[in-house]
């Protein structure tokens, strides 16, 4: 059984133009996924495709001028809005693209400490110790109990922090005295603190150096290793494949293959779109060979296959008349244990 199961998910925004006029954009567009328990599946797609959408989706986090249709399962059950309030930060968690998501006025021990138990909009931070502070007071007894659980708290917190090689000294910092690797182990060890099911992590190696990213793709296989879900968001697909099972490839809103990770080898043949297999000769060990063409627009989507305008297969096999590439966006379908979106792909 899938952990998680996205299931024909779309999302759109409502854009006000001049006037009162209303414009919908589609920024992605029935998207289906699953991730297993222990394994690492890569989403991976260029700038602007819709992928911090995905996991804002799955976390429900979106912006209220989001629309959303499709189903979310979580453990087999549908996940609704409740259930993601209270999986956010526990069972589910998140490892935000952006350091932005550590709050700047609340000490690194703190935040990791309270990561569990908030399910703030803003992601991670914001916790509530004040109010705890004040029951103590009330009651010596209860406020006993308290304590043994903030030392409980503070050991869990620890382990963690020498897990991702924190110096204790680190509790007590403010974001802006720490560095942006460091940073990054911060927001790991936020996610990490609540015990995961399933972790989310959105971009989590940009701008850092090769051995930092190393590192960090480490931490996320050591996790899946012992059983968590992951879903590791990049727009790389050279760090994709250093850790992932399973790559899903996102374009333009959707996603139009999933494939093993083992099967990016030679010359892509063992690859299902010629998408991905255009990813994976534009890697520098396979010779840099450019993709023609832009991604489309959200706004002017082209019709028929998303892909079309770029496609090899497309325009190659004219012969047999591919009209269908221009005016029917193809379904998603199962090819050689994966899944594929293109109507000519074998
Ligand atoms: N609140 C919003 N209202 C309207 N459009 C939005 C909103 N948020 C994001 N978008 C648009 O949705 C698209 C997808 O954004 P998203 O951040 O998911 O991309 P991404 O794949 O994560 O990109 P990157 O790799 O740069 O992080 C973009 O074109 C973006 O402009
Ligand atoms: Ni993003």
């Amino acid at each position: 059984m899938f952990l998680l199961e996205v299931n024909n998910l779309s999302l759109s925004f409502t854009q006000y133009q001049r006037g009162l006029k209303q414009k919908n954009i589609q920024v992605i567009s029935d998207l289906s996924l699953s991730i297993q328990e222990g394994e690492i599946l890569a989403v991976v797609g260029s700038s602007g495709s819709g992928k911090s959408l995905l996991a804002h989706a799955i976390l429900g986090i979106l912006p209220k001028n989001a629309s959303l249709s499709g189903r979310l399962y979580y453990g087999g059950q549908e996940l609704t809005a409740k259930r993601q309030k209270e999986l956010r930060g526990k069972e589910i968690a998140f490892i935000p693209q952006s350091v932005n998501f550590l709050d700047p006025l609340m000490q690194i021990g703190q935040q990791v400490r309270t990561s569990s138990q908030v399910g703030s909009e803003k992601g991670i931070a914001k916790g509530k110790g004040g109010e705890k502070e004040k029951d103590r007071d009330r009651d010596r007894e209860k406020g006993r109990v308290k304590d043994r659980a903030k030392d409980k708290g503070r050991e869990k917190q620890r382990k963690i922090f020498d897990r991702y090689e924190l110096d204790y000294d680190v509790e007590n910092y403010y974001p802006f005295q720490i560095s942006g690797g460091m940073a990054r182990r911060v927001l790991v060890a936020s996610a990490v603190v609540g015990g995961p099911k399933l972790i989310i992590a959105d971009e989590p190696t940009p701008g850092l150096h090769h051995e930092v990213v190393k590192e960090a793709l480490g931490h996320l296989r050591e996790l899946a290793d012992e059983g968590t879900a992951i879903m590791l968001i990049t727009h790389d697909i050279a760090t994709a494949l250093e850790v992932a099972d399973r790559i899903a490839v996102f374009y333009a809103g959707t996603i139009v293959e999933i494939a093993w990770a083992s099967e990016f080898t030679d010359h892509g043949d063992k690859l299902r779109h010629p998408y991905t297999k255009a990813l994976w000769m534009a890697l520098p060990q396979n010779g840099f060979l450019p993709i023609l063409g832009r991604q489309p627009s959200p706004s002017e989507p082209p019709p028929g296959c998303l892909f079309q305008p770029r496609c090899s297969l497309s325009s190659k096999s004219s012969s047999t008349n591919n009209s269908s590439c221009s005016q029917e966006a193809p379904v998603m379908r199962e090819l050689r244990s994966g899944k594929v979106r293109c109507h000519f792909a074998t």
